[in-house]
């Protein structure tokens, strides 16, 4: 399952079809000696088909019969309490009333409660996908509470009622008027990268910051409701919980974003049984590496070209978008390779770790050949160290958005284009660059696919430690060792491109050990190209908001 995509998603589309849901429940409650029933029809047919006589091995195997016997157990046994049967002579105005009866245990009940101002009436605000009320399937969003554990509730505050319930033991009783009309629930599958923080516990607007979940930049998140336009309910991936969590929907922290602060009037909701700020995102495009990697063999930029003029599209809707709709992705063996892109701060080892792949085995990765306006030196043949053109020609080039980064040294113009990003890709290499975080939006695009490799410094006593027989190039040296400011510096660094980027990272490598990172790289590439991965819809669905 984990590889085979389609499959995947047919399964889950399957095993979450009304039609098999309910034929489930009824056969949970109408077969309920299926053990036995299923093997004697199986043995009694006249010729077994091989695929037959397989089945009733498996079926025979000591542990499925113990699960089928588990089943038969729990499918025959009578669930406490007993309930009166209903009296006959109801008469024909009384409101349709049910008697909900859910067994207390350690899990919240997954439901909150609201108000009417108006007519002190209690109803279900939201129930929680997954979380016990959900999953009795006997409470829906709008459903009247009458009495909890035989106290009529109506007129009083929500927080008696949730003191109500939480005196009883074992059971609690809900007698509700059901709504009438259950809003159709036609969800589709979404999942989204969250492209900010967010944390309940400080968000004064969420209804219940028990049912609330946290998250963080990078998480992807499943959106199991939409059914409110403020606040959907949500899973993290992957997911060890059953039961979702509230998240502000798109809308919302859109505006909590503009805002900084929530500033409409909510209807306060109140959890039945306690559960579960808004960091606001902010975006700022500063350079961290130093102005000149002398110790590339190509130079690099500093001057990005501003963003929303190189990718329009993929670029604003990623910034202005808290969540990025995402979907599963794998590669196909006759597809291009996705671009390997590595990036750090300054000293940190990027350049190395990039070195280290592309030796390790050139017949497979590569790095793109870089643009430049200087004159080639004797040995430099055009096509190989560099493309040697005209400024003009570059500037026209840099015109055209045709570069991924560009920049200046020394009265020269140096650049990688897209094209030669892409030509190595078109020969079938996997091409592997090294790039500011400012021009991550240039790669992240649908014919590049880029998976961004984040290269973090370890602690400064293991930087101290791994960095003693290592030299660093500045501004000013070209190889002198490392010193103690160049560590902070580095950490600074780091800080300063994780707060503003680390949504966009697909893997982290933590460079501790050079051969333990180098191995991690290696490995971290390979599923790239060869494991499902999460990836931006809009490379797949180009049309599609992002
Ligand atoms: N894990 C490591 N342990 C020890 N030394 C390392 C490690 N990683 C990199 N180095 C060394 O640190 C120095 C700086 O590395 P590198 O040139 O790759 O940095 P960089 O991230 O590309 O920085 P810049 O952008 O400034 O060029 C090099 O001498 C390199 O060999």
């Amino acid at each position: 399952v984990s590889q085979d995509i389609d499959g995947a998603e047919i399964l889950h589309s399957l095993l979450n079809a009304a039609w098999l849901q309910s034929l489930l429940k009824r056969l949970v409650f109408s077969v309920p000696h299926y053990t036995g029933w299923l093997l004697i029809d199986i043995r009694s047919l006249p010729s077994c088909s091989e695929e037959a006589k397989e089945l009733y091995h498996l079926l025979r195997q000591p542990h499925l019969q113990a699960l089928l016997s588990a089943h038969d157990t729990i499918a025959l046994k009578d669930y406490e309490p007993v309930l009166p049967p209903m009296p006959e002579d109801l008469p024909d105005d009384e409101e349709a009333t049910r008697i909900v009866c859910l067994v207390k245990n350690k899990q919240p009940l997954g439901a909150t409660i609201k108000r009417n101002e108006i007519t002190g009436e209690i109803f279900i605000a939201r129930v929680i996908h997954g979380g016990l009320a959900d999953r009795s399937g006997l409470l829906h969003a709008g459903d009247r509470i009458i009495e909890v554990n035989g106290f009529p509730v109506d007129g009083m505050e929500p927080e008696q009622v949730i003191q109500v319930q939480a005196r009883s033991h074992g059971t609690i009783m809900f007698k509700v008027i059901p709504i009438t009309e259950r809003p159709v629930h036609n969800q589709t599958m979404l999942y989204v990268r969250a492209m900010t923080d967010y944390s309940p516990q400080q968000d004064p607007a969420i209804p219940c910051a028990d049912a609330g979940m946290s998250f963080r930049r990078g998480d992807i998140l499943e959106i199991v409701d939409q059914t409110d336009a403020l606040w959907w309910q949500a899973k993290k991936l992957p997911s060890s919980t059953a039961c979702a969590g509230l998240i502000p929907s798109t809308n919302l922290l859109k505006r909590k974003q503009r805002e900084f602060w929530w500033s409409q009037p909510y209807q306060p909701h109140t959890c039945i049984q306690t559960w579960l700020s808004t960091d606001i995102c902010s975006f700022s495009s500063a350079g961290f590496r130093r102005s000149m990697r002398l110790c590339r063999r190509r130079a690099h930029s500093t001057t990005q070209p501003s963003c929303n003029t190189r990718c329009p599209s993929s670029c604003y809707s990623a910034l202005n978008s808290p969540y990025e709709e995402v979907v599963r992705y794998q590669r196909h063996s006759e597809d291009v390779h996705r671009l390997i892109v590595l990036l750090g701060p300054s000293g940190v080892g990027v350049n190395e770790l990039r070195r280290r792949l592309v030796e390790m085995n050139p017949n497979i990765f590569q790095g793109p050949v870089p643009y430049t306006t200087r004159a080639p030196r004797g040995y430099e043949e055009s096509g190989r160290e560099y493309f040697f053109i005209s400024r003009e020609v570059f500037e026209n080039m840099v015109y055209h958005n045709r570069f991924l980064e560009y920049g200046e040294h020394k009265g020269n113009m140096y650049g990688t284009s897209i094209e030669s990003a892409k030509e190595v890709l078109n020969s079938g290499k996997i091409c592997v660059i090294d790039i500011e975080p400012n021009a991550l939006q240039a790669v992240r695009t649908h014919e590049l696919r880029a998976f961004v490799i984040y290269v973090k410094p370890p602690t400064l006593e293991r930087l101290r430690e791994t960095r003693q027989d290592s030299y660093i190039t500045t501004n000013y040296y070209v190889n002198r060792p490392f010193k103690d400011e160049d560590f902070q510096e580095m950490e600074e660094a780091a800080r300063k491109i994780e707060s503003n980027y680390w949504q966009f990272f697909d893997h982290v490598i933590i460079n501790n050990e050079l051969q333990d990172s180098c191995v991690e790289l290696l490995t971290a590439v390979m599923r790239a190209q060869d494991e499902p991965q999460w990836v931006p819809a809009s490379w797949i669905r180009p049309t599609s908001e992002s």
